[in-house]
């Protein structure tokens, strides 16, 4: 089974825990597009669900497979959010950002009652890091917010390169939000609550990708089948 086919069976496992009159918050990534895809085929044969899209790629897509949306501003809270991501560790602490979403995937993750996250095994690391950290930043000031993060970097003993992330034509990447994005080499974060803690509290730092605690549970396909792994 190819890399593609595993993602869609855990979006298919996760699907399984989506019930009729659900409101749910949609993912960003190719992981997340499988759930989307399967979910408007549910839709399509009559369940009544309405989504909240994490990018404007989401929002497309859903369109697309006829998922009803809605907004955070129409709606109190989500019962279920289902997403990728980039790293996954034992604590169910996730890397997220590498599709450039992490700001509105964070905001939804935490109106939501749970969060179900779906990924092929490759994503299971015992520490997070070897993924480049993404972190959102607003240009303005840009190299007064990098000297904050490598400060908070220092602060939580990891360090490394930092990029602002490029798109494929080489221009800078902007975000949903019209902000950038610089990706940061770390190799080992051995504390991420904290260096999380410490980002969010930089001026100029939008967001980052570290999601603590968000995280109800992991579905995980791999070639021995399916793992569901839920927070302790
Ligand atoms: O955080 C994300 C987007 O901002 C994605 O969930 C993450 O990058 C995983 O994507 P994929 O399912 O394509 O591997």
């Amino acid at each position: 089974m190819n890399m593609d086919q595993l993602k869609r069976q855990a979006a298919a496992r996760a699907l399984e825990e989506v019930r009729d009159g659900m409101q749910l918050g949609l993912g960003t990534g190719s992981t997340a597009k499988h759930f989307v895809e399967l979910l408007g085929e549910r839709v399509a044969a009559g369940l009544n669900v309405i989504g909240v899209p994490t990018s404007e790629a989401t929002r497309a897509d859903a369109e697309r497979c006829g998922v009803p949306l809605t907004t955070l501003d129409e709606i109190d809270h989500l019962d279920i959010t289902v997403d990728g991501a980039d790293e996954i560790d034992p604590e169910l602490n996730l890397i997220k950002g590498g599709g450039g979403a992490l700001l509105r995937e964070k905001i939804v993750a935490a109106a939501s009652d749970r969060m179900i996250v779906i990924a092929d095994d490759t994503k299971w690391v015992p520490t997070l890091g070897r993924f480049p950290l993404p972190v959102e930043v607003i240009p303005f000031g840009l190299g007064a917010t990098r000297r904050g993060i490598e400060k908070a970097f220092a602060e939580c003993g990891v360090s490394g390169q930092m990029a602002v992330r490029r798109a494929k034509d080489g221009h800078v990447f902007v975000t949903d939000g019209g902000h950038w994005i610089v990706d940061a080499q770390l190799g080992r974060i051995a504390d991420p609550a904290s260096l999380a803690k410490a980002l969010s509290a930089i001026p100029g730092v939008v967001e980052h990708g570290l999601f603590i605690g968000l995280a109800s549970s992991a579905v995980l396909a791999g070639g021995e089948g399916i793992r569901v792994i839920e927070r302790r």
